[in-house]
């Protein structure tokens, strides 16, 4: 039998030998999430006993944890923006830089406007702009079933419903629909990159959700190259990608001749992570399909 200080400084140890970068925080996590508490009470309740039951379930936890299985999976959820998912290695796990993203669509959807979240794993982009958005009507879409699966059972869960969920390689299954506002988190690491990402990344985080061609930019570029159609005139999008794909994206979403106001915007730690643009009166109307 423990006291949770003991626990924590044993989860400690096992995470800091794993090479865990913020093994004390996972620690505090990993405990706090399954004792039910949160941090304050995890420090107030620092002397009491662990609980047989819930001693063996932290313990076996972390044991995953030393194995480098990412503490979401292993929970089964993560927290986005003000929203809790359920995820499992079949969608990516929802990155805190997403949620600039996210605040970014809140403020620039019109009153009852349109949004398009392209690629949408366990759903995170649509469902966090619906809770904070109600007036919002929101189609997402996303390549793969299980992931799919995942976010239609996030959005019952959280009793999102305006988000319509539709399995579609990029734009195909869109039709001629237009939309207020597209979000692109698309897959973005190049072949290169992902060989040398984090085990917890790379064994078992979904390659499909990671890693696009040509140098990462595939998905990203038919993307740009077929956006202009789907946005009502004034519409916007933005895109997630890589500080290093940034001018590339700016120069072509310039050279389609369909966007103006093509701009780079920081994520929290003040790294070129998105690029945003707006229809020009100009650009083709007729969407493909
Ligand atoms: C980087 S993840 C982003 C997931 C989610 N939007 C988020 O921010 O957490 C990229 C997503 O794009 C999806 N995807 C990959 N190729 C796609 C394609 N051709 N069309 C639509 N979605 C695709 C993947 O299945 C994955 O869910």
């Amino acid at each position: 039998m423990s006291r949770y200080f003991e626990l924590r400084r044993e989860l400690l140890d096992k995470f800091t030998s794993a090479g865990i970068e913020s093994a004390g925080v996972e620690a505090d996590i990993l405990i706090s999430e399954l004792a039910g508490f949160n941090r304050a009470e995890l420090f107030l309740q620092s002397d009491a006993t662990v609980p047989a039951d819930l001693e063996k379930r932290i313990r076996a936890l972390g044991q995953r944890r030393a194995g480098r299985e990412p503490l979401q999976y292993l929970l089964g959820y993560a927290y986005f923006m003000n929203i809790r998912l359920d995820v499992s290695p079949e969608v990516l796990i929802p990155r805190p830089e997403t949620e600039c993203l996210v605040e970014w669509a809140v403020d620039t959807l019109p009153q009852g406007g349109s949004l398009l979240d392209l690629g949408t794993g366990s759903g995170a982009i649509a469902l966090a702009v619906a809770d904070e958005r109600p007036d919002a009507v929101i189609t997402a879409v996303d390549v793969s079933t299980p992931a799919l699966s995942i976010a239609l059972h996030n959005a019952e869960r959280l009793r999102l419903t305006q988000v319509r969920f539709l399995e579609s390689d990029l734009f195909d299954a869109v039709g001629g629909e237009k939309f207020d506002l597209i979000a692109a988190n698309l897959p973005y690491v190049t072949d290169e990159e992902y060989a040398a990402l984090e085990p917890e990344v790379r064994v078992h985080e979904p390659r499909l959700a990671l890693t696009a061609p040509d140098a990462g930019f595939a998905l990203i570029r038919r993307a740009a190259e077929e956006a202009a159609p789907h946005l009502n005139p004034g519409g916007r999008i933005i895109f997630e990608l890589a500080p290093a794909q940034v001018p590339r994206l700016a120069g072509l979403l310039a050279a389609t001749g369909s966007f103006r106001e093509v701009a780079a915007m920081q994520d929290y730690t003040h790294r070129e992570r998105f690029i945003t643009a707006c229809r020009s009166e100009e650009a083709g109307t007729e969407a493909a399909g």
